[in-house]
Formats: C-alpha cells, structure tokens, sequence
C-alpha cells in the first residue's frame, strides 16, 4: 500500500528570477551584448564603428534588413522616409488637443497609439506592411516630438525639409536651421548608439505584446510606456535634472555622498547587464566634449568628470548610456522633457525589429509565478 506523500514534501519551491535577471527567454539576430568584453553589435557589426562612420538611415536599414544598404538601396530608402514624414491634420489636431502640462513622453505614446488608429491595415501583421508601419512611425517621430517641443514653447512648428537628412531635418523642426556639423554628427551619433539594445525592458515590453498577436502600434505603445521609466529611458532626463541642481562642479562630491547616504540611486549609473561599464559610453562621452568644446561650455563635462569619479571611488559603479546623453542633449539645446521621446525617435528602429522577428518566430510569452498569498480557504467560513 502506498501512502501519500506529506503536503509540505509535495510543495516543491521553484527558484524564482526576480526581474528576470540572467534569465535567457528567446534568441535575437538583431544585436548581441557582450558585458565581460564591453560589447555591442548590431547584426554583427560593432556600435562603435557605425557611430562613427555611418548615418542614422544606413544605421536602421540595417536593424531592419540585417546588412547595410547599397548605395541604390539608400538613396530609395531615404525617398521613402523622407516622402512620409508629414502629420496629417487629424494627428496634428491630436497633438493640440492634449495638455502641455503632459509629459512628452505621453504625447508621443498617444500619438503613436492613435496612428493606429488611423491605419486601414493595423490589424496586418505580414512583414511587408509591418515594415511599411516600421517606417512610417521612424519617419513621422521627428515631426511629433519636434513639433511637441516647439508647442511648449509658444511656438509653431516647423514643417519637414524634404531636401535635409534625418537628423538634420530634426534640428531644423526643432530650431528653425540647422546646426553646426560638430553638433549634428554629435546629435546623429546618439542615434545609433540608442537605436538597439536586445532584450532590455521597453523592447521586451514590445515582444509581450506582439507575442499575443497584438499590432505593431500596440506594442510600440507598451514600449514607450516601458521607456518613460527613470531605471530605464527615463534615466537620462533625471541625470540632466541632477546636473542642474548640482550646478558646481565641486559640489558634485557633497551631492553625491548626500544621495548614496539616504540610500537613492544615482541616476545615469549601472546597468543590469553591464557591470563593468556601458559599451557606448566612452564614444558618446567623446561626443559630449565635442560639443562642450564647440560651444565653449566645460561646466557639464566638469561635473562630469567629479561625479563619475566620486561614483567609481565610492562604488565602483560605471555610467552607462543616460549619463552623457543627458548633458550633450542639453548643451544642443533641447528642452530635458524631450530627452526619452528623443530616445524613442531612435529606439523605434530597434523595437520594430524585435517587433518583426517575434512575428517571425512566435510563442506566446507567458512566464509562471510562485503564488504567495492566502492559503485556499473557504467562502462561507469567511
Ligand atoms: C538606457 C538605459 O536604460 S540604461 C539604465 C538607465 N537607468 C539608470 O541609470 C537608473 C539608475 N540605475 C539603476 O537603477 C540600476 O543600475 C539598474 C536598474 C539600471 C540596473 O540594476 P540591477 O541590475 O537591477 O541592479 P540593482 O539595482 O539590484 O543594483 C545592484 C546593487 O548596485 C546598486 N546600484 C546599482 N545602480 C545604482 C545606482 N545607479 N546608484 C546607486 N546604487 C546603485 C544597488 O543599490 C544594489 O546595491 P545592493 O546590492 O547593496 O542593494
Ligand atoms: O539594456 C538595458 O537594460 C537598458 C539599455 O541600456 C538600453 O535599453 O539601451
């Protein structure tokens, strides 16, 4: 005769993940991150060269297309982007109607969500209308989140330049010309590191969503939602609100050891999976001094310095992307509330990517949970 086994022995306690930390849930062909050798690739082609030596346009078709385009293949790609980057009346009526007290990043999660709306084929998931919808919403941001900005500053907006580049097209709608080269290279340079970055929160914020057959504009919502958060795109608004109370360069120490003592983050340091340093920092880090030296404007770059040495020495944590975006977007002259919808401007690319590879090769992503409450008990006891 057997008996049955005890109710504590048959509870089997399964190790739990939280935030699914050094957790492997799919593969991606898209980017690969390598923390114990500080590297990042996109489609197998280092983060650092193509900063360097690519446009953001070349730089998205080859998120999208998994190599980098001919010449032929940009210039009709370019045509494209640039014959869409228009907002019809209804979005621009949108767009008027909600409050500018909102956060931006609101505005561009609303607008996106209703794009779709708008769109006949939302609901077709093929991968050539998902790649229209892709580069449609890559093209049309610059317009939402320039127009947005120039709104809260009492001014109108600035239709796009069919004969200007991505990013210069972008300074342009923001400022009414186009700046300097050293700030636009600077400008586009922060575009590609930010395009992509594998399976962090908003992107796989956007493959929950596609996982449920969802449309794209569905999951590029969630994933704004995802990267309005100050752990995550949010952090690079925060560093620059941090920079400003701190004004001095020394009084960046006192700040510091002020705000480890009560226990808070520091905003624009550490990164799940780097641990010993962002891979992008040091090329966005030069692109900040690039900047600073242009404009003849050091005290960022100075509080900087302080703070990234007084974190190391107390810490040992390194700066990751947020840290010196936040200062380079300032010194170019954005408002702080635009930095993260400037984010989503460039990590559109990515996320559709992650959005199309789901689609190719799906499974409903649902993990499970160790239930912790009330033991089952009985209504009519209660
Ligand atoms: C583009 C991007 O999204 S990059 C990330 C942008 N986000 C930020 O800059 C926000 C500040 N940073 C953080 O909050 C974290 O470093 C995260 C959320 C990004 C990653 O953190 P996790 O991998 O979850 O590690 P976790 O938060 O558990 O940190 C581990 C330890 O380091 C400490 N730590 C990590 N980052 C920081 C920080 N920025 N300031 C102070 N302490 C920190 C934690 O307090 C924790 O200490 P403990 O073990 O004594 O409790
Ligand atoms: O990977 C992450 O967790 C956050 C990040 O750096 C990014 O999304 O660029």
């Amino acid at each position: 005769m057997t008996t049955a086994p005890a109710q504590a022995e048959a509870v089997e306690t399964p190790t739990i993940y939280k935030g699914l930390a050094g957790v492997v849930v799919d593969t991606t062909a898209i980017s690969k991150v390598v923390p114990e050798t500080n590297s990042l690739t996109y489609r197998g082609y280092a983060v650092q060269d193509l900063a360097e030596h690519c446009s953001f346009e070349q730089v998205a078709y080859l998120l999208w297309h998994g190599e980098l385009p001919t010449d032929g293949e940009l210039a009709l790609f370019t045509q494209r982007e640039r014959a869409s980057r228009r907002i019809d009346r209804s979005t621009q009526a949108v767009l008027q109607r909600i409050p500018e007290t909102c956060h931006p990043m609101d505005i561009v999660r609303t607008v996106i969500s209703f794009l779709g709306t708008e769109d006949p084929d939302e609901e077709l998931s093929t991968p050539e209308a998902n790649y229209a919808k892709s580069l449609r919403m890559f093209a049309v941001l610059p317009t939402i989140v320039a127009a947005d900005m120039r709104r809260r500053r009492g001014q109108d907006p600035i239709a796009p330049h069919h004969g200007l580049g991505y990013a210069e097209n972008f300074l342009n709608m923001c400022f009414g010309e186009v700046p300097d080269p050293v700030i636009v290279r600077a400008f586009e340079k922060s575009m590609v590191l930010y395009a992509e970055h594998s399976f962090n929160a908003s992107t796989f914020a956007a493959r929950v969503v596609t996982s449920t057959q969802s449309d794209i504009y569905s999951a590029v919502t969630a994933a704004i939602g995802a990267l309005k958060g100050s752990l995550h795109g949010g952090a690079n608004e925060a560093v620059m609100y941090d920079m400003i109370e701190i004004d001095r360069p020394d009084r960046a120490r006192a700040w510091l050891n002020a705000k480890l003592d009560a226990n808070e983050k520091v905003m624009g340091f550490g990164h799940r999976v780097y641990k010993n340093g962002d891979s992008r920092v040091p090329t966005m880090r030069r692109a900040l001094h690039d900047v600073s030296a242009h404009l003849g404007e050091t005290r960022w770059c100075d509080i900087y310095t302080e703070l990234e040495a007084a974190m190391g020495e107390r810490t040992g944590i390194k700066p990751n992307l947020d840290f010196p975006t936040g200062p380079a977007y300032y010194l170019m002259g954005f408002d702080v509330a635009s930095f993260t919808p400037i984010f989503v401007m460039s990590r559109i690319t990515g996320w559709t990517a992650h959005i199309m590879e789901q689609v190719a090769s799906n499974s409903l992503i649902r993990p499970l949970s160790q239930y912790s409450g009330q033991p089952q008990r009985s209504l009519t006891s209660a």
